[in-house]
């Protein structure tokens, strides 16, 4: 199976940047043949295994829409919507089910279209409950119409979640821990 070039969908891809190394006598070819990241689960998330194949037909190399980000300890998507009110209505779908599993993703919207991503806070890493809600996601994305698949997250998208979630508040060590 020959090794998958990696191409993150923000900034230049790991290959180009390679590329560009060639004739700077850094080991280039090699480097950009990068292997598929491979999910970081977190501690205590059960049977690895079952819950890697509830995971693996998520995973947009196995073709799913769901790419594995921050080395492997998260899960990431966009969604997008005919209007707002179908973009917000999936959105209340998807905090329902978050107020039931007590699991809440780190996610941006603008107008039509939801960032989504699924890690695990503490402990850190992927959980059982990010692999469930990232097909529920799919499951209410469908019963709100989802429209064509955007060509990965925005930049945009994917910085607004991350300078939201660097500035929320802890909403995940438990209190006991904290004193
Ligand atoms: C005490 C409560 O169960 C925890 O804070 C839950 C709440 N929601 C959570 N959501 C996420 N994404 N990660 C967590 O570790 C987490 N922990």
């Amino acid at each position: 199976m020959p090794p998958r070039i990696s191409v993150p969908s923000c900034g230049p891809s790991t290959a180009i940047k390679n590329i560009l190394a060639i004739g700077s006598g850094r080991p280039s070819i090699r480097s950009y043949m990068t292997k598929p990241m491979e999910p970081s689960f977190s501690k205590g998330a059960g049977d690895v295994n079952a819950l890697r194949d509830r995971l693996d037909p998520l995973l947009s190399t196995n073709g799913g829409r769901w790419a594995l980000a921050n080395e492997g300890e998260a899960l990431e998507r966009t969604f997008k919507f005919k209007t707002f009110a179908k973009t917000w209505d999936f959105m209340t779908a998807v905090s329902l089910q978050c107020k039931i599993k007590n699991h809440h993703p780190e996610w941006s919207n603008v107008f039509n279209t939801t960032f989504i991503r699924w890690t695990t806070h503490n402990p850190k890493g992927l959980s059982d409950k990010d692999v469930d809600l990232a097909a529920t996601c799919d499951s209410l994305a469908k019963d709100f119409g989802e429209v064509e698949e955007p060509a990965g997250a925005s930049c945009e998208m994917k910085g607004l979640a991350d300078r939201v979630a660097a500035s929320a508040g802890d909403c995940c060590t438990p209190k006991s821990a904290k004193q």
